[in-house]
């Protein structure tokens, strides 16, 4: 057995089908007043619906989240928070609306209520990523990491197929990045195998019958176990590649991460053989890096980044910023390990299999 450092970390997860009738409870226990509810502009609806369950402790609606947390849409959010009086934040839709969430609180300190309906997994995590400038910036912070989850698949019922395959490709990424952190402990790996195993069981039956409620219900529990995974643990290569091309080249996240992840496994596999073996069993697959791409395309996503908005000509500034500011990984990518990445990110361009 390794040494490790374990910190819990204090959340509370309600979790069930039709678990969105305990919302108005819930802000009590969290002893707040005036709750600014959050959404993207599609998800008004939704946004409206909880409004109306709080009732006078609603204290408004702010629906413009977006992708990747602008900075000016962060400013704009803070200062409706601000102007209404608010004394918590309820963020309803994926991760881009729990990441406006962290943004206000980052600034102000509010308890965040978070009511995911992708598994994205941020809900689970003190991380919290802003872009300004066309540079995505993440950062840690415990204040950003919401009080309370509810956890409805009811809700995700209504997530297209597509985006809910990506969606769960992206929690698995988390997972598989969680085996091989640095700072991992027994307790994340149970969670990142258990996590990985629940999403790839789910997928199938989610691409067949996206209706299926207890699909939908293994899928945001593996989402759960894998957005705690990447809240206790460090994030390596592939999230940064991920946020790269995210960030500065405004692809759509879960597309992103579901391109890339075999890609990015592929080159940590001679660092991390423990890790690989672990995913492979979660996935029910003979290697980690093709099981993971064949759980893409056997579910209908996308495997190369040309397919989803990349272009051919910024595949070496891609390169250059992803290497020109590293996470820790087990196989390092920084400077020296240029023409690796940039290999690697061809690869993923034109959806090739992983090597
Ligand atoms: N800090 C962290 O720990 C993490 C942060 N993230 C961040 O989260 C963002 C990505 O999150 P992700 O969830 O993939 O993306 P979004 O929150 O942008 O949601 C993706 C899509 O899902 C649709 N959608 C969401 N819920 C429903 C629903 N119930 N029914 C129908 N459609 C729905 C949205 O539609 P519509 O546009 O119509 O609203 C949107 O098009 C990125 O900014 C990423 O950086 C991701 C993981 C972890
Ligand atoms: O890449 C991920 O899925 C995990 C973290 C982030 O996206 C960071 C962020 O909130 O922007």
């Amino acid at each position: 057995m390794r040494d490790f450092v374990y910190t819990s970390q204090p959340q509370r997860v309600v979790f069930g089908a039709g678990s969105l009738q305990h919302l108005a409870r819930e802000i009590e226990a969290l002893g707040a007043r005036r709750a600014l509810v959050l959404s993207t502009p599609e998800q008004r609806g939704q946004a409206e619906r909880v409004a109306a369950m709080l009732g006078a402790h609603a204290a408004g609606i702010f629906d413009r989240a977006v992708m990747h947390v602008p900075i000016e849409t962060a400013r704009e959010a803070r200062e409706v928070a601000r102007k209404l009086g608010a004394d918590c934040a309820v963020a309803i839709g994926g991760g881009s609306t729990t990441g406006l969430g962290k943004a206000i609180a980052l600034d102000s300190g509010l308890p965040i209520l978070a009511i995911p309906t992708t598994y994205a997994g941020s809900e689970m995590t003190p991380i919290y990523g802003l872009t300004e400038a066309g540079l995505k910036k993440t950062g840690k912070d415990p204040r950003v990491l919401p009080r309370t989850v509810i956890y409805d698949p009811e809700l995700s019922r209504s997530l297209p197929v597509g985006l809910s395959v990506t969606s769960g490709i992206n929690a698995i990424a988390h997972a598989a990045e969680g085996l091989y952190a640095q700072d991992s402990n027994p307790v994340m790996d149970l969670m990142a195998q258990e996590g990985i195993a629940a999403i790839a069981r789910a997928l199938p039956v989610i691409r067949r019958q996206p209706d299926d409620i207890d699909a939908r219900a293994d899928a945001l529990y593996g989402a759960w176990l894998c957005g705690t995974v990447l809240g206790n643990v460090g994030m390596a290569l592939h999230h940064k590649l991920c946020h790269t091309l995210g960030g500065s080249f405004n692809l759509p996240h879960a597309e992103v991460h579901t391109v890339v992840l075999p890609h990015a496994i592929a080159f940590n596999a001679e660092a991390a053989p423990r890790a690989m073996a672990l995913i492979a069993k979660a996935l029910g697959a003979e290697s980690a890096p093709a099981g993971l791409q064949a759980l893409a395309r056997d579910n209908g996503a996308p495997v190369a980044l040309k397919d989803i908005g990349m272009k051919a000509e910024d595949l070496d500034r891609a390169a250059d910023i992803a290497v020109g500011n590293p996470y820790w990984n087990p196989r390092p990518f920084g400077p020296a390990e240029r023409d690796a990445i940039r290999a690697l990110l061809q690869r993923a361009f034109d959806g090739d299999p992983p090597r």
